[in-house]
């Protein structure tokens, strides 16, 4: 027996090998990654499972997370499956094509173009609030409205999107982009589906096509749209200095490079409302649900707000956001514990050493968020919400092992646009409301991100 290969993870069986921990629906999926990581923290922290016959290790010690994220910036083949939607956008892209990509779109996310996103933020969390408010005194569910005007909040930062084309583009992209994870999703869980010749000929692939069709044509509309009004602009941004937006910022590297085709914009637009949508909403969909379960929590955040924002239902603004410490730490520890990408998988191109086991090259591998943020590094309370432990530098764990928007080089391009964007909407519904729920009686589904799914309403009262 090779002593450097991490131990089997348990419940291994001929031919199928772990399979049956995937094929299962999407309740029993999260559960089933809970269960890995506890096992893989149990046995030291990285596990070997089988799909079919294919290697996959599973990584959940803090220091061999933060060696294979620093050494392997390849997408694994189970990322790539997104290709058939995202094809070379900066999350799918191949790691050659992705260094490049990336440079030219980090000015995209800069904090001064964030900051200049402040009235949109603040108002589409007010519509938000507004539509809240005609949910008081009854439980309801507040993922579907978050999804909405984060999708909404997306597309107003990154394009130009004001006509009512515009809105009705908005109102087809969100279904079909549901849509399209789920169906990524069952590719992902039914593991003989990995294999691309028998994709190719499944029914999953010929619906999937489909979706995918129509979500590049709304996209493109998008785009052709904003190229006719930034003609029209003719180059007024650069005449007065103004930090660009996403797609002001691509279609100036498009003509000054050649950098990105029309279709490689598409994908790099699809990518980032992909990324910048569903993340958010479920993280608030989860904050405010913790936070009705926790009214400790709920009252001192209360308490931070009203001293930093007032009452009165003005505007967040710029100087107030880094005064908001409780805020962002309710946040982070929401994010902590319900990390919206379970897995971060990687490639393993070359063998990598890790403290006992050496991983070899060419398999895949999960960096575990959930175990990582569950590890003994997080102190006896981990499995508790409890936003103190982000005000107490002296027990909390270095900020390199928080792996929330990823960990290393290749992590989340829009952390400081989520945080701030989420800050200014649970400052909104919070001066405006009371929030009660039931934590314990959540059910976390796992369809390429983790989603509460049932048993999240909460129920809302006026301040
Ligand atoms: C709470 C909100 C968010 C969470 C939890 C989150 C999480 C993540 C994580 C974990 C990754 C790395 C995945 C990996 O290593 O495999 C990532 C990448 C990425 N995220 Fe986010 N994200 C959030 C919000 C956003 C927003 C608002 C945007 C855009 C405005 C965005 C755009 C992206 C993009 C484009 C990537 C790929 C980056 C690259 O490979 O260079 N995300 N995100």
């Amino acid at each position: 027996k090779d002593k450097t290969e991490p131990p089997a993870l348990s419940g291994w069986l001929p031919l199928i090998g772990h399979g049956k921990r995937f094929f299962i629906n999407g309740f029993e999926f999260y559960r089933s990654f809970e269960k890995i990581s506890e096992e893989c923290l149990r046995k030291g922290g990285v596990v070997t499972l089988y799909l079919g016959f294919n290697k996959v290790y599973c990584v959940s010690d803090p220091d061999d997370c933060l060696t294979v994220m620093n050494m392997c910036l390849e997408k694994s083949m189970m990322i790539k499956f997104a290709k058939q939607f995202l094809g070379n956008g900066l999350f799918t892209a191949d790691v050659h094509r992705w260094q490049t990509s990336r440079k030219l779109l980090n000015p995209a996310f800069n904090q001064k173009i964030l900051d200049s996103f402040i009235d949109i933020f603040n108002n589409k969390a007010r519509e938000l609030a507004n539509i809240f408010a005609t949910e008081i005194g009854k439980p309801f569910d507040h993922q579907i409205s978050l999804r909405t005007k984060n999708l909404e909040t997306i597309c107003a930062t990154s394009f130009d999107v004001h006509d009512s084309e515009s809105r009705n583009i908005l109102n087809q992209y969100l279904p079909l982009l549901a849509t399209l994870v789920i169906k990524l999703s069952q590719r992902l869980q039914c593991f003989w589906l990995h294999n691309d010749f028998i994709y190719s000929l499944s029914s999953l692939k010929r619906e999937t096509d489909e979706i995918v069709k129509k979500t590049k044509v709304l996209c493109s509309t998008m785009i052709k749209k904003n190229r006719i009004m930034r003609l029209n602009r003719a180059s007024e941004n650069d005449a007065t200095g103004k930090p660009k937006k996403f797609i002001d910022l691509i279609l100036d590297l498009s003509e000054e490079t050649d950098c990105f085709t029309d279709e490689q914009i598409r994908e790099e637009s699809d990518t980032v409302v992909v990324g910048g949508h569903d993340t958010s909403a479920s993280t608030l969909t989860f904050a405010f649900t913790l936070l009705g379960s926790h009214p400790h929590a709920q009252q001192k955040l209360y308490q931070e707000i009203i001293r930093v924002c007032g009452t009165s239902d003005k505007d967040v603004e710029k100087q107030d956001l880094s005064k908001l410490v409780y805020t962002e730490a309710v946040l982070k520890e929401t994010l902590r514990l319900y990390p919206i990408a379970l897995l971060l998988p990687r490639y393993i191109d070359r063998d990598v050493k890790l403290k006992n086991y050496t991983l070899k090259a060419n398999s895949d591998c999960f960096v575990m968020a959930n175990g990582l943020h569950r590890h003994a590094i997080w102190g006896e309370d981990a499995e508790q919400f409890r936003p103190e432990r982000w005000l107490d530098k002296d027990t909390l764990p270095d900020a390199k092992y928080y792996a929330a928007f990823g960990l290393g080089r290749r992590s989340c391009i829009g952390r400081a646009y989520a945080l701030m964007s989420m800050k200014i909407v649970v400052v909104h519904v919070l001066r405006r409301f009371s929030i009660s729920s039931d934590v314990s009686k959540m059910e976390v589904s796992l369809s390429i991100v983790s989603r509460p799914e049932r048993g999240h309403s909460i129920l809302l009262k006026r301040r």
